[in-house]
């Protein structure tokens, strides 16, 4: 059985014609299946929010199919909206309603809505209900977005950076609620430039880069495809290791700036090995750091893989 929640298959999404047509998404698949959390990443402009606008049903694809909950979000918009929550990166409310006003309003065109009050009180604004739009500081004004998403009790929620400008604290308090609607069956779209909060929420992730998926999969499938790393201080003793014997080693030792770096497929293998050579000889590695890979470091290898390609800004008729 198919419990796709969300589906994309060969999505692409040009802005303008002719010469000018640029091409932001360029063959998109995607399953995110019920109750799960889908993280998507990106390098700025990489074409996550084209790519979600499409799948919120605000946007046609130019080619390719999606999918919500077995529907055109677009063709089949009423069958579709009234189950789905969606936050955008900027809901521009009116700055001269009041939060609660704003909720009252948003809570009329919805069919079987929470409590304007219970809405509130999810995103801890409950004692913020009487102040002016505009006068919401930016973290209350992302809270006030995420409480009128929730107002539906969303199926499928789409969450377009919803922590942005919260603080720390505020940004775990809203993650806890991420999770509360998880283990009510919500399934989430996330976009996200907090690689902690992809680790933090994700059941799986993709990071796009310039309108394609560059990585997909669970943040252990993702960090498990990039090099491990060893660094310690160039000092005395060092130069008797025979570094390039090293087991699983991805590419040659380098020193720099009177450290050296080692980069690892198999960090026990490299890691007890090096001590083992350490001992024999007596060398001392001072500043001594071993570290598995990141989703920071698979992150910015997408960015770094790209700075090589060069195909960023390509006109879609130039486009493979
Ligand atoms: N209306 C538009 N007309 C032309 N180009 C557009 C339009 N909207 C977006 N783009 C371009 O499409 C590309 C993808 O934009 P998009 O907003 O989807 O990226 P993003 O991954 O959400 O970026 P960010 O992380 O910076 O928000 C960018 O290069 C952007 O300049």
């Amino acid at each position: 059985m198919d419990t796709s929640v969300i589906t994309a298959k060969g999505l692409h999404r040009t802005y303008g014609s002719g010469k000018d047509a640029f091409e932001a998404v360029r063959g998109v698949d995607l399953h995110v299946r019920r109750g799960e959390l889908f993280a998507l990443l990106g390098t700025n402009g990489a074409g996550k929010t084209s790519t979600l606008e499409v799948l919120e049903g605000l946007a046609p694809a130019t080619a390719g199919q999606v999918r919500i909950l077995g529907h055109d979000p677009l063709r089949e918009r009423t069958r579709v909206r009234p189950r789905m929550g969606i936050m955008l990166q900027d809901a521009g409310f009116p700055p001269e309603l009041t939060a609660a006003e704003t909720a009252r309003m948003w809570h009329g065109t919805l069919s079987r809505p929470l409590p304007v009050e219970q809405a509130l009180a999810a995103v801890g604004l409950e004692d913020r209900g009487g102040v002016r739009v505009a006068s919401l500081s930016g973290g209350e004004q992302r809270r006030l977005d995420l409480a009128l998403a929730l107002m539906s009790r969303p199926e499928v929620l789409f969450l377009d950076e919803p922590t942005t400008g919260l603080d720390p604290q505020s940004r775990r308090t809203t993650w806890e609620l991420v999770r509360g609607l998880l283990d009510d069956g919500v399934t989430v779209m996330l976009t996200t430039h907090y690689l902690e909060e992809a680790e933090a929420l994700a059941d799986r992730l993709a990071i796009m880069h310039a309108g394609r998926v560059a990585r997909e999969g669970t943040v252990a499938e993702i960090v498990a495809a990039e090099t491990a790393t060893i660094a310690f201080a160039d000092g005395a003793g060092v130069a008797r290791l025979d570094l390039s014997a090293l087991p699983a080693l991805a590419a040659a030792p380098s020193v720099e700036r009177h450290t050296w770096t080692l980069t690892s497929t198999d960090l026990q293998a490299t890691l007890t090995a090096l001590l083992t050579e350490a001992a024999r000889t007596g060398a001392a590695l001072a500043d001594l750091d071993a570290r598995s890979a990141s989703l920071e470091q698979a992150f910015l290898a997408v960015a770094t893989d790209a700075d090589h390609a060069h195909d960023a800004r390509r006109p879609a008729t130039a486009a493979a």
